[in-house]
């Protein structure tokens, strides 16, 4: 890796969009306690923002509406993201002046902080001109955490090992999605710990889905293993499901991730925005479209 591109001279914004596992499955565990996944990600429309301009030393400020909760994080992934850049482009005395737009709920299995890592790396690697490939960027990533490859590129993917195996996802159709989150935070690691039983298998997934009524009939065969062990610890978890599988036009419902946010599929983004806003109003809510591959 080289700091050799030409660095850009305005800001530069990247969109970090929410990762939504329409399944997840947990097929192993490695020696080290990481557990092996099979998981079909797609980015949803709903994002944060990170924008990065020149400036003396690396400095971060915080706005939106849940930036609230990431006030007292000490080391936000966007400046640790920021730091490993540095230091792998060999830059001395890196500057940058980050701005995080907060609109995603933390720590709530939509890997809001993994994808404003992975927007960071996308536009420091622009705003510093770094020349860096795409498998040194993904071993990048993969150091700040599992699910930060994957919000590298930012578009569906089937998604394994523990997070660092990407390929392609099955060609899938247009669809909508709602995301609801009942504002609780729920910490990754307690809810691996406690999951139990054994292990799933990959899916089987086809290459391609007609339309979004038969992609939720396959998705309905499979599942996301981290469900009962988040509602166990968490019980609003269920309700939430409860609520998103009443919506007029819903196809089906999961939690994403480790929870606590849980999806709905609709057969468009109209009938997802229109059915979120019937979600209790104190709940995080969103309803519309997801990135397409292309
Ligand atoms: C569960 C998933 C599914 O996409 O999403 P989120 O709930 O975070 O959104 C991810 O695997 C989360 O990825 P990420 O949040 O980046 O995880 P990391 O920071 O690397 O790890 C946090 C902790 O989760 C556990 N962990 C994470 C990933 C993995 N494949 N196996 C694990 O056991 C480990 O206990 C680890 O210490
Ligand atoms: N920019 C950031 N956004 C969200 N969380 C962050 C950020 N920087 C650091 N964190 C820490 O990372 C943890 C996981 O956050 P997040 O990625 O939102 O969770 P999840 O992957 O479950 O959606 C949070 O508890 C928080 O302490």
């Amino acid at each position: 890796m080289t700091a050799g591109q030409r660095p850009v001279v305005g800001p530069v914004t990247e969109l970090a969009r929410a990762k939504v596992n329409l399944h997840l499955h947990v097929t192993g565990r490695r020696a080290d306690g990481y557990h092996l996944l099979d998981s079909l990600v797609v980015f949803a429309d709903a994002a944060d923002e990170v924008t990065a301009a020149g400036g003396e030393g690396m400095a971060l400020s915080l706005g939106g509406p849940e930036a609230g909760s990431l006030a007292a994080e000490a080391d936000n992934l966007v400046l640790r993201a920021g730091r490993l850049l540095a230091e792998m482009a060999g830059l001395d005395r890196p500057g940058a002046a980050l701005r995080l737009e907060k609109r995603l709920p933390v720590a709530s299995g939509i890997g809001g902080g993994s994808a404003d890592a992975a927007a960071a790396l996308r536009a420091l690697a622009r705003l510093w001109g770094v020349e860096i490939g795409p498998t040194q960027l993904a071993a990048l990533a993969l150091r700040l955490g599992a699910d930060v490859p994957v919000c590298l590129a930012s578009r569906p993917a089937r998604m394994q090992g523990v997070g660092e195996v990407l390929s392609s996802a099955p060609v899938l159709p247009p669809f909508g999605l709602v995301l609801a989150n009942p504002r609780i935070s729920v910490a990754t690691p307690r809810i691996f710990a406690a999951r139990s039983g054994p292990f799933a298998p990959v899916a089987e997934l086809p290459a391609g889905w007609k339309n979004a009524e038969e992609m939720a009939a396959a998705l309905r065969g499979l599942r996301n293993d981290l469900e009962p062990p988040a509602i166990a610890l968490c019980p609003p978890i269920a309700e939430v499901l409860g609520a998103l599988s009443a919506l007029p036009g819903a196809l089906m419902a999961r939690m994403s991730g480790s929870g606590a946010t849980c999806f709905a599929i609709f057969p468009d983004a109209a009938a997802a925005a229109r059915a979120a806003a019937l979600l209790p109003q104190d709940w995080w809510r969103w309803g519309g479209s997801v990135r397409s591959a292309t």
